[in-house]
């Protein structure tokens, strides 16, 4: 279909007509409600809480709980803790500012290098700017490979590949399939690490006593899921060794815990909740607290690290609770994500 003078002579008048092509990156995170009122909240915890690689349990017995229990209670609750962090100014949640700011940041930097031959652009797995529209948007505007990056650093079914799934989905739809890849999970890059180290450094910088102990607080998940082979505890684990290593920090100073349970079943633990609580009583009193797994601060750690998580600390005899805040548009965490970039770019533009 490339318009070449030759080609166009024979060409049927209505031939589309192609603008150049173009690469395209596209970066996902998971999705936010477009508002905090109920019907927002519920039409985003429907979309979040149907999808099977995040509740897996089938449909029949599933569905009836979730609409009839879960959607008639939670959207009142998380609505009122994403009322508590909401960006006002920009009337948005800010995992949505903060994606929008490392997509600029990115875009800048692929641009300075390779002009318009790049297109960056983010989407949410879940609500909007939805994977299907974005992707759209990018082949109009000529892109015939793209790069699809699920923010995530380790690896999950339910962040991961839900957000891939949905990018195959919408491929599935077109008529010219672009050439497609994914960009996998970075949780031992040196790069990532190193940012990590440089936020705990800084932070810990700023406090007038070290902290008793840093807790690595990564957002949990039915422990089922690792036996069933999801490998997302796995590479938690790496991720804070790989920290610890980085800062010289010895064993004992550095815990991975894992938070946000959501359901009846067990998660993976140490519950964050209850080892900040536990760790106030045996008497380690000031603690630091970062969320390696969420590379843009959110509701999760925003409300529930920052304010649920810290009213355990105290209320157990706590004195003092820093929250590093993610990693967001950090110059160095820019740098990390665009070696994932570049490297998974590698021979498609040099
Ligand atoms: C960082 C990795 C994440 C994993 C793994 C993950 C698994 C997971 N999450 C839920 C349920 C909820 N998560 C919610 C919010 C939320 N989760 C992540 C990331 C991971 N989730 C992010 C970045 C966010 C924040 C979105 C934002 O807009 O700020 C929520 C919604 C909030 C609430 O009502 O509490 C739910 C629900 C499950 C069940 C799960 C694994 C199976
Ligand atoms: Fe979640
Ligand atoms: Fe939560």
């Amino acid at each position: 279909m490339t318009a070449t003078p030759t080609h166009a002579a024979h060409a049927p008048e209505d031939h589309p007509t192609l603008p150049p092509a173009r690469i395209g990156v596209l970066l996902a995170n998971l999705g936010t409600p477009d508002n905090h009122d109920y019907w927002s909240m519920r039409r985003y915890l429907n979309e979040f809480l149907s999808d099977k690689r995040v509740i897996d349990y089938p449909a029949w017995k599933w569905q009836p709980v979730l609409q009839g229990i879960v959607l008639t209670r939670r959207p009142f609750a998380s609505g009122a803790a994403y009322r508590s962090i909401w960006n006002t100014e920009a009337d948005e949640s800010p995992l949505m500012t903060i994606t929008r700011a490392q997509t600029d940041k990115i875009a800048t930097a692929l641009n300075n290098r390779h002009g318009d031959a790049v297109r960056v652009d983010y989407c949410m797995r879940y609500g909007n700017p939805s994977v299907k529209s974005k992707l759209r948007e990018m082949i109009d505007a000529g892109c015939q490979k793209i790069l699809f990056f699920p923010l995530y650093p380790q690896y999950a079914g339910a962040t991961t590949a839900t957000a891939n799934d949905q990018f195959f989905r919408a491929l599935m739809d077109e008529k010219w399939q672009p050439a497609t890849r994914t960009v996998p999970p970075y949780f031992d890059d040196p790069l990532y690490v190193e940012a990590l180290a440089g936020s705990v450094t800084r932070a810990c910088a700023g406090l007038d006593h070290d902290p008793d102990v840093l807790v690595c607080s990564y957002h949990g998940l039915p422990a089922r899921y690792l036996t069933e082979g999801d490998p997302y505890h796995c590479q938690c684990q790496k991720t804070t060794r790989l920290l610890r290593e980085k800062l010289g920090w010895d064993s004992n100073r550095i815990i991975t815990t894992f938070q946000s349970r959501f359901g009846p079943e067990d998660w993976l633990q140490p519950y964050t909740v209850e080892e900040v609580a536990r760790l106030a009583k045996a008497g380690k009193k000031r603690i630091a607290i970062c969320a390696p797994a969420f590379s843009a601060d959110c509701i999760e750690t925003l409300e529930e690290i920052n304010e649920e998580i810290r009213d355990s600390f105290v209320e157990a005899g706590g004195e003092s609770f820093t929250y590093i805040p993610c990693l967001n548009d950090d110059d160095a965490h820019i740098a990390a994500l665009l070696r994932q970039i570049d490297r998974n770019l590698a021979g498609w533009i040099d």
